[in-house]
């Protein structure tokens, strides 16, 4: 749905009114947006991934395959980007989407090692010289292993690595502050969570983890997991504290939730392990 401008003012004036904002006049289309967005909790234009920005890039792409979102961030002065999650079969779409928009991949980036899809890191760095993957330490082999508290640049912007186990030991959520977003990887989706009960899971950590480094951060960040299954795209720390059915509930509450959950295993689990493994190279 397009929101037309005299709309969006609208909205804008009311909620200035209502969290008495400063009712300084935006000066272009996305600002408004922005003002409109901030005043409700979020930040609209952020959720529109195609919409040209001179101040950053940021595409949400989907394997309907796998139900697997891909990240590709970038800045545009410098022309550096990063690849969040790629899915092997899909790195054609990915590289050229890269080369379409001028742009040069630095790191091809896993949130952990996925037991449902082959990662495309592998296959990226064969197509764009230069491009090297990273995954946590000492989860898998990688040409860059990350900690928590590490930082990613790419331009002028950065991603703080924040460790996040409980779905697999080495999952990791990147947290892009400049933009008030994060990229949780299958530790949090958009109202669940990843499941617990393979790969090193633990329901205990995974609670521990979402809230001590996810759910703390501020309630308008936005969030953006690996996966949805419900063609949901994104959320924010606001509505996942309280609409979230399993970690919104007491500890011992969500190790049971866990414990029911009953889940079949992937389909592609007996390939992707491996594969992911060496980060897609082999
Ligand atoms: N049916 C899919 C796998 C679905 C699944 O198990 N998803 C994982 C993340 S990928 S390991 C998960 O944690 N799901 C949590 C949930 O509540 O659904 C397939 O066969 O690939």
């Amino acid at each position: 749905m397009v929101l037309g401008k005299r709309v969006l003012q609208g909205i804008a004036r009311s909620q200035f009114v209502l969290k008495g904002l400063s009712s300084s006049k935006p000066k272009n289309r996305s600002q408004l947006l922005n003002q409109v967005g901030s005043s409700l909790g979020f930040q609209l234009y952020r959720t529109y991934g195609a919409v040209p920005n001179k101040e950053f890039m940021f595409r949400q792409l989907f394997d309907n395959r796998t139900y697997t979102y891909t990240y590709l961030l970038a800045d545009p002065d410098t022309k550096e980007a990063v690849l969040i999650d790629p899915v092997i079969e899909l790195v054609e779409r990915d590289t050229s989407l890269i080369k379409d928009l001028g742009l040069k991949l630095l790191y091809g980036i896993n949130t952990h090692v996925h037991a449902d899809h082959v990662t495309g890191t592998g296959e990226l760095k064969k197509r764009i010289p230069g491009c090297k993957s990273i995954i946590s330490e000492p989860t898998a082999k990688a040409d860059i292993h990350i900690s928590h508290g590490d930082i990613i640049k790419f331009g002028k912007y950065q991603l703080e690595c924040r460790a996040t186990p409980g779905h697999t030991n080495g999952c990791t959520t990147y947290v892009w502050h400049d933009k008030n977003m994060a990229f949780t990887g299958d530790a949090l989706l958009i109202r669940g969570c990843g499941r617990t009960d393979f790969q090193q899971g633990c329901s205990k950590t995974l609670y521990e983890s979402v809230h001590g480094q996810i759910l703390s951060l501020p309630e308008n960040f936005l969030l953006y997991p690996a996966h949805d299954y419900t063609g949901q795209t994104v959320t924010t720390v606001a509505e996942e504290k309280t609409q979230n059915p399993r970690l919104s509930k007491d500890l011992n509450q969500f190790i049971k939730i866990m414990d029911d959950l009953k889940l079949p295993y992937p389909k592609e689990i007996e390939r992707a392990l491996p594969a992911n493994m060496v980060c897609g190279v082999f």
